[in-house]
């Protein structure tokens, strides 16, 4: 349960790059007209992005920054927040959690796509291997708020949006 009462969950969609949060998140904020928080995009918007690390090639997140920015937009519930990382939001931000998964060939040829190459390919493709995103939330929310949604084909896509979809229509329901 929240720390405070919501009437609409928040839900927090994370997975390895390349997997599908963007699309899902997308898809889903035009079902249901939630507001959809790109971590990466708020980041650089509110100047949480410090000095770029040249061994991942990213710049590095100044994560308290970022949280006090996003704490307000939180309270109400209705927010999809969609990163490649999850340790460091506050526990009590969420009601569901949604990790994003692909096979490694189908994800290869996205973030190839994306022009990703050498370690940063390698590094992205591991960390699917590894289940590095999944062990993640298992780690830092209850099991049961944590539902893994396998994203390789279209016809998928259109399931996991439905999926969600319905777990917030059910999670409405039983918080009346
Ligand atoms: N289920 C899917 N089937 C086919 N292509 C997909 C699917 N999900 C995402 N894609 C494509 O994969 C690429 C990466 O998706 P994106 O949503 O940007 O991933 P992320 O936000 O996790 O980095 C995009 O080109 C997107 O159109």
């Amino acid at each position: 349960m929240a720390t405070y009462p919501r009437t609409v969950p928040n839900i927090l969609i994370t997975g390895t790059p390349g997997v599908g949060k963007s699309t899902v998140s997308r898809l889903l904020a035009e079902r249901i007209k939630f507001s959809w928080r790109e971590v990466s995009k708020l980041a650089e918007e509110h100047n949480c992005l410090d000095e770029y690390d040249p061994e991942y090639q990213c710049p590095f997140l100044n994560e308290d920054k970022l949280l006090d920015i996003m704490e307000g937009m939180m309270t109400h519930g209705g927010n999809i927040v969609d990163y490649h990382g999850c340790d460091f939001f506050p526990e009590r931000w969420f009601d569901g959690v949604f990790v994003i998964r692909t096979n490694n060939t189908v994800l290869y040829d996205r973030l190839t796509q994306r022009g990703y190459t050498g370690k940063k390919l390698e590094d992205n493709i591991q960390c699917e291997i590894f289940e590095t995103l999944l062990e993640e939330a298992q780690a830092s929310y209850k099991p049961e708020i944590v539902k893994e949604l396998q994203n390789d084909t279209t016809e998928q896509l259109e399931a996991n949006v439905n999926t969600i979809v319905e777990w917030i229509e059910r999670w409405k329901e039983e918080s009346l």
